[in-house]
């Protein structure tokens, strides 16, 4: 073991024993009697690598006695094997460093407290903490310590680590180090790299400016969306303007006295769910449809609940006034069923009658947004590099990628590094939505950005950052998030691993979308599934609807992380797909009690089934034969995946599952096969089922069993 005393030390280094007994307290923080005490085991090899690089430094420094000194050193040499044999003292400074760092851990240096027996509670009083990053440069270590880097410098050389002021040391290199000062490091909380980068600060309140709404119309199918926009649309546009309306760009500006409303002419329903999905949310006002002879019909329903679902206030343009069926007091009465109390009945819901075809009414739907704007008191900083949101995006022949922004923040000009996704680049030209070439635009203004790398996605987030460099970085950081996502499942709640999501506090309110044959069903398993909310976690049936269940259903779902629960009906291939694609749970059930089991069951980690339902195979029925010795043939088409004997089936016409049973022969011309692939033809029986018709799809399944987690 080694050993010194502090007169053989004085000797070394040329000092008074007083001398190094100072030297030693304040470099070691070791305490020592007088020049007879003797310092041992791994705190005299730290001193003595110390002494020997001071020796070493002192050399170097006088190349003037080099020659004298090497003599010197020889014959020190001996005197040192004399003084100092029971040293276990190495040969070089490379094996010393090697020993160093091969010290196992439970031999390393105490702190001084520790080293000196203080008890821990004394200790803890004197321990300072200070918070560093993974890496530190050896200069911001010692200023963080706030010890001279000189310092810090001997210290690393001394526990084998060559660096100067400017080397970046680890965490654990610099803790070994800040030990020694008794200091205890922490390591700081590491900011996202992309956050660095962008740079998006909180704008303060005196910096904020009114800016323009921004509008989506939804409604259901044929109650004048489109007419309505084009009525607005056109009854604004000045006469110099006019040539430049074709322009189409997802989204247009109209001009109220000095005030501007913004419409996003995407479909409604793609404007909350895609964007929201990626954490963005375009639209401030939401103008529901609604054909005063029609009424509320189902996709009313789903654009109210989208609309609710992304909190976004609803005005309600009760259209087609002028026509003879019209009836705006029964569509009034529909709307509250679904909570959208009108006005003038003393609720809050603002219903304009209007009419796209005579122009009735549409100057108030205007007046109306504006104030519901000016409630909302939407603002934004225009003096801030841009922040905005991809409407959409193509690819263009001649112009490359062209990308409609909606700037949320900031001002958006010519010759800005930009980027969106995982495309970058620098703003080449900017076009409005009345076709003119602009410099800049500033919050809630719609612009075709040209100069992308890349098409980009609508959704996602443009940022304006400090140079092309920057930009091309973020891109790739989200590319490689972009495939870490695509890989790892994402934290989509399902029923498999609600229980665990609950437990990590990641779910406290279980969104479900229902979809069913018919009305009652869907309200039966609504009334049922909210009736078993906890403590814990709350159900919230999002939206309820008769029929298939749809990519629009699977986009709610995953925008709003709600799982979908069919009664009798299917997905379709679209929506399976979607569903695969954004990782969105579908349960299909053909009762209602088992569904109910099953989320109750998931709620409290108990879920039963442990097999989970496989899709093989889609065929659609092109002909049937009636034969009176086996029944109904089907004649079918397989289009996708592969149909197996042993399959089990069931028969869906117009997204309803009408029957489910077993193959009870598979031929293709007069041969029993074992199995039909995608792109065959196939003759089909139902074991016990005939009723099947041309279009009916059939579709093959099996169950398998799945790993709970
Ligand atoms: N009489 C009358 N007809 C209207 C009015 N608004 C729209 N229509 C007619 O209703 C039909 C459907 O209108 P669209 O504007 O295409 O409806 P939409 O909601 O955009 O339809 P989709 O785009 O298919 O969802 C068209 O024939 C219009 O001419 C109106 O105020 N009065």
């Amino acid at each position: 073991m080694s050993k010194v005393r502090i007169y053989e030390l004085a000797k070394r280094l040329n000092m008074s024993s007083k001398e190094v007994i100072e030297l030693i307290n304040k470099e070691f923080g070791i305490e020592v009697k007088n020049h007879m005490s003797v310092i041992e085991g791994d705190d005299a090899n730290i001193i003595l690598e110390f002494v020997e690089e001071i020796q070493k430094k002192d050399d170097d420094a006088s190349s003037m006695d080099n020659a004298k000194s090497s003599s010197k050193t020889s014959d020190e040499e001996k005197n040192k094997d004399e003084d100092f044999d029971e040293l276990e003292l190495l040969d070089d400074d490379f094996k010393r460093n090697e020993k160093i760092r091969k010290r196992p851990k439970s031999e390393k240096p105490k702190n001084r407290f520790i080293r000196e027996g203080k008890k821990s509670e004394e200790c803890l009083e004197e321990i300072k903490l200070v918070q560093i990053p993974d890496t530190i440069k050896v200069g911001d270590f010692a200023e963080r310590i706030k010890k001279p880097a000189s310092e810090i410098i001997k210290k690393l050389i001394l526990s084998g680590v060559m660096a100067s002021i400017n080397h970046e040391i680890t965490f654990e290199v610099a803790e070994k180090i800040a030990e020694q000062y008794g200091i205890l490091l922490e390591k700081e909380e590491k900011k996202d790299k992309k956050e660095v980068l962008i740079n998006d600060f909180e704008d303060k309140e005196e910096d904020l400016k009114p800016r323009p709404p921004v509008v989506t119309v939804m409604g259901h199918v044929d109650h004048g969306k489109t007419s309505l926009l084009d009525c607005i649309r056109h009854s604004r546009v000045t006469e110099s303007e006019a040539g430049g309306i074709t322009q189409h760009i997802g989204a247009y500006t109209v001009d109220i006295d000095d005030n501007k409303i913004v419409f996003l002419d995407t479909p409604g329903h793609e404007a909350f769910t895609a964007m929201r999905s990626r954490g963005a949310q375009a639209t401030d006002i939401a103008v529901l449809v609604v054909a005063a002879d029609d009424g509320v019909m189902p996709q009313t329903i789903e654009a109210i609940n989208h609309a609710k679902a992304a909190k976004v206030p609803i005005i309600v343009a009760i259209n087609k006034i002028d026509k003879n069926g019209a009836n705006p007091d029964r569509v009034k009465q529909e709307l509250t069923e679904y909570g959208l109390i009108p006005e003038d009945w003393g609720g809050d819901t603002i219903c304009v009658p209007v009419s796209a075809k005579t122009k009735e009414g549409i100057d108030n739907l205007l007046e109306m947004i504006l104030l519901v704007a000016e409630m909302q008191e939407l603002k934004a900083n225009p003096d801030r590099p841009a922040k905005g949101i991809i409407i959409e995006a193509k690819l263009d022949k001649g112009r490359g990628p062209v990308a409609t922004v909606l700037v949320q923040k900031g001002t958006l000009h010519i010759g800005d590094a930009i980027v969106a996704g995982t495309a970058y680049g620098k703003v080449r030209a900017m076009i409005d939505d009345k076709g003119r070439k602009v410099k800049s635009a500033s919050p809630s203004i719609p612009v075709e950005v040209l100069g992308l790398s890349e098409v980009p996605n609508a959704g996602d987030i443009l940022y304006c950052v400090e140079d092309d460099k920057k930009a091309r970085q973020i891109a790739e950081i989200n590319q490689e998030k972009q495939r870490v996502e695509y890989f790892e499942s994402t934290s989509k709640v399902s029923l498999e691993d609600l229980y665990s999501q609950i437990r990590e506090g990641k779910v406290k309110e279980l969104n479900i979308i229902v979809k069913a044959d018919v009305q009652g069903s869907v309200e039966a398993l609504k009334q049922s599934l909210e009736k078993i909310s906890n403590e814990e976690i709350r159900v919230r049936v999002i939206h309820g609807g008769v029929g298939a269940i749809t990519e629009t259903d699977v986009s709610l779902a995953s925008a709003s992380n709600a799982i979908i629960i069919g009664f009798n009906v299917r997905p379709d291939s679209m929506a399976r797909q979607a569903a695969e694609r954004e990782k969105v749970d579908i349960k299909t059930y053909r009762i209602i009690y088992e569904a109910i089991d099953d989320v109750t069951a998931a709620m409290k980690g108990m879920l039963e089934p442990e097999y989970s339902e496989v899709i093989t195979a889609k065929l659609v029925v092109r002909a049937t034969f009636k034969v009176s010795s086996v029944g109904t043939i089907a004649g079918c088409y397989v289009e996708e995946g592969k149909i197996n004997r042993n399959n089990d089936v069931r028969v869906i016409r117009n997204g309803i599952v009408i029957y489910e049973g077993k193959i009870s022969s598979l031929k293709r011309f007069k041969d029993d096969v074992r199995e039909v692939a995608a792109g065959y033809e196939c003759g089909i029986t139902i074991e016990r089922f005939n009723d099947i018709k041309e279009g009916d799809i059939i579709e093959g399944y099996t169950m398998e069993k799945v790993e709970r987690k």
